[in-house]
């Protein structure tokens, strides 16, 4: 099977204004994810999670390297057909949320089908069944000013799922949240995967990590570990992690 993700070798290299100084962000990194896997990446800061996660939202090129999807090269799109491209095979799920603030929730999950051109009967048929599963069918009509963070969260989460992408991009979905809140994202996250959505999520949080079924560690634009959840309760994958992550910060090494 051909995987959904496929990472080779992928560098970026920052070089400030005026080229006086270049930071090197990711140094090689490859992985694949293949389809209906739900992968966390952790690192701590400035290790490259989020320049990772541009270049796999195509938002940002990289220096060299490649990222297929499906196959296709994010580099071989046209950059007048990305943004295209980005509404039809991704979702986006934001730590703070990404929502119009002038737009009702059901506006803003429809968003992407406006886009899209898509007919309102269609688009009407999406959103329900949608809008019941994420239990927000009764704040629709409401603005993201009006629900708490929990609320606008599974929002934002309808907004990515209703074009059915092929995969979802979570960048700390849990960050700007309460642990309640935290914790109904995690298990609504874990119970889409369970229906087949693939996943790519950075956090810092070891709670969130343990529920993907597998973790990438970066360190230095690197991976560096990775650990499959494999048939681990939760509670056991935490202290898994919670180890990598202290051998990560004290500098040991280990074999990715
Ligand atoms: N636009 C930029 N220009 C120059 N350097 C950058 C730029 N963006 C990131 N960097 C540098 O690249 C390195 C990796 O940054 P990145 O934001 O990807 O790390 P991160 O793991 O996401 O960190 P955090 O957890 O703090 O978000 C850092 O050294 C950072 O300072």
């Amino acid at each position: 099977m051909m995987p959904l993700l496929d990472v080779q070798h992928l560098q970026k290299t920052y070089t400030t204004r005026f080229g006086a100084h270049q930071v090197q962000a990711l140094a090689d990194v490859s992985f694949t994810v293949e389809p209906g896997e739900y992968v966390a990446i952790m690192g701590e800061s400035g290790s490259g999670k989020t320049t990772l996660l541009n270049i796999l939202a195509a938002l940002d090129r990289s220096t060299a390297g490649e990222v297929l999807l499906g196959g296709r090269s994010l580099s071989a799109i046209r950059e007048k057909q990305l943004a295209a491209f980005r509404r039809s095979h991704l979702g986006f799920v934001f730590q703070d949320f990404n929502l119009l603030d002038t737009f009702s929730l059901r506006d803003n999950i429809l968003l992407p089908l406006v886009l899209a051109g898509e007919r309102p009967a269609a688009m009407e048929r999406k959103l329900m069944p949608l809008a019941q599963r994420l239990g927000i069918s009764e704040l629709l009509s409401k603005y993201p000013y009006e629900v708490s963070g929990g609320q606008k969260q599974r929002a934002a989460v309808a907004r990515a799922l209703i074009t059915a992408p092929e995969l979802i991009l979570a960048d700390e979905p849990t960050g700007a949240l309460d642990s309640r809140a935290s914790a109904r994202l995690l298990e609504l996250f874990e119970a889409i995967n369970r229906e087949g959505q693939t996943i790519v999520m950075v956090t810092h949080s070891v709670e969130a990590a343990s529920h993907a079924g597998r973790v990438l560690f970066l360190r230095d634009g690197r991976v560096y570990h990775q650990l499959f959840r494999e048939g681990e309760s939760r509670e056991h994958q935490v202290r898994r992690i919670s180890d990598v992550l202290t051998g990560l910060t004290q500098g040991g090494e280990q074999d990715a």
